[in-house]
């Protein structure tokens, strides 16, 4: 089995807020590595994005209020790390893509001269990146850092990458500024990749061209990717794993094929069969009946059951344990070894 990367271990985060503590993440599992593509999905709000924040350690304390659990990468505890060991992780082993391009990019710097303070960044902790002798002076620096910049822009499909270093953001189309976060991201050599909705702002066709160069880069890097998406298909066309949230918990995760193709977990199922079949943006989720609960107070128990139209009493008394249905796949319901009813 591949090298492990991250382990996430009954992660509990609150945010704090006027109305009192949001309990947004409830105990979160997840272990990704090398290789593996994990899909973040569920409606808005039930903690994809601070999941991913959590592992990057970008939110700042407060509002975020770690109550429990562990985030074990690189051999650390990240929720332990100073803040100086945090900046060279964030620098060199994990890279970040966020879906609004414009909100990473600064635009009053040209994008090669962004890129190469990236490289020189991530060159402190790792000066293999720039290709040069040792004791190198800080011009030749700068230039191997332009030369990468180049190189990166190339491998993400920009045409005439060198002109293109000397160009301002605003020079670059939507799905142009994209490549070039994902060349940032990539030019320390990240093991790990969080992708926040990386193709949301974008048309379908850039949206797929993109979620191609991350699985490019997963084969040619042999990295771990966490994706955040609204969107089941993007799921299905791109990721190796799919790991389902609500309401600041992972109700299913496991391989793609298994978990979209047997969905064990009422909610899954239900994610599954809002997918309008003929929507031009396939895969993308529609609202489901009822609301997301209050995170300041929460249902005990299963925080689906008071949507949820198999619950039984037992589902308000405890958080469900995540059971296993199938090959390292699992589903945090106790109806979930119950496989006529939940096909009904
Ligand atoms: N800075 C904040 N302060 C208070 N609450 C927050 C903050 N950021 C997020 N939350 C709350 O935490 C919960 C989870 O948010 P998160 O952004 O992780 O959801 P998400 O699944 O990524 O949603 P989306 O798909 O809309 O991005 C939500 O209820 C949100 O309102």
């Amino acid at each position: 089995m591949a090298e492990t990367l991250l382990t996430i271990r009954g992660l509990r985060l609150s945010m704090q807020s006027f109305d009192g503590e949001a309990k947004v993440l409830n105990g979160v599992d997840l272990t990704v590595r090398r290789g593996e593509i994990w899909g973040l999905v569920g409606e808005s709000g039930c903690g994809k994005s601070l999941t991913g924040l959590s592992v990057s350690q970008l939110l700042p304390s407060p509002p975020a209020l770690y109550r429990g659990g562990e985030i074990l990468f690189a051999g650390r505890d990240v929720l332990k790390a100073g803040r100086a060991e945090m900046e060279a992780l964030r620098g060199k082993r994990i890279g970040m893509i966020f879906q609004d391009p414009t909100t990473n990019l600064n635009p009053a710097f040209r994008v090669g001269e962004q890129l190469a303070d990236v490289a020189l960044s991530a060159a402190r902790h790792d000066p293999a990146i720039l290709d040069l002798p040792a004791g190198a002076n800080a011009r030749s620096r700068r230039k191997a850092a332009w030369r990468l910049a180049e190189r990166m822009l190339e491998s993400v499909g920009i045409p005439d990458p060198a002109s293109r270093l000397t160009a301002y953001p605003h020079q670059f189309s939507g799905g142009m500024r994209q490549r070039v976060l994902i060349a940032m991201a990539l030019i320390g050599r990240p093991d790990l990749l969080i992708a926040d909705e990386p193709t949301t702002a974008l048309d379908v066709s850039v949206q797929a061209q993109i979620l191609q160069l991350i699985k490019q880069a997963v084969a040619e890097r042999h990295m771990g990717v966490i994706l955040t998406t609204h969107n089941l298909g993007v799921v299905a066309q791109t990721c190796t794993h799919v790991a389902v949230m609500y309401a600041g918990n992972i109700v299913e995760s496991g391989p793609v094929r298994a978990v979209i193709g047997s969905p064990a977990h009422p909610y899954t199922r239900a994610l599954l069969a809002a997918i309008p079949r003929r929507d031009t943006r396939r895969g993308e989720l529609k609202g489901l009946a009822g609301q997301v609960p209050d995170l300041v107070d929460p249902p005990p128990g299963c925080r689906f059951a008071p949507r949820c139209t198999l619950a039984l009493p037992a589902c308000r008394a405890a958080l469900p344990a995540a059971l296993e249905v199938g090959a390292h796949h699992h589903a945090a319901c106790i109806r979930a070894h119950e496989p006529e009813l939940l096909h009904a």
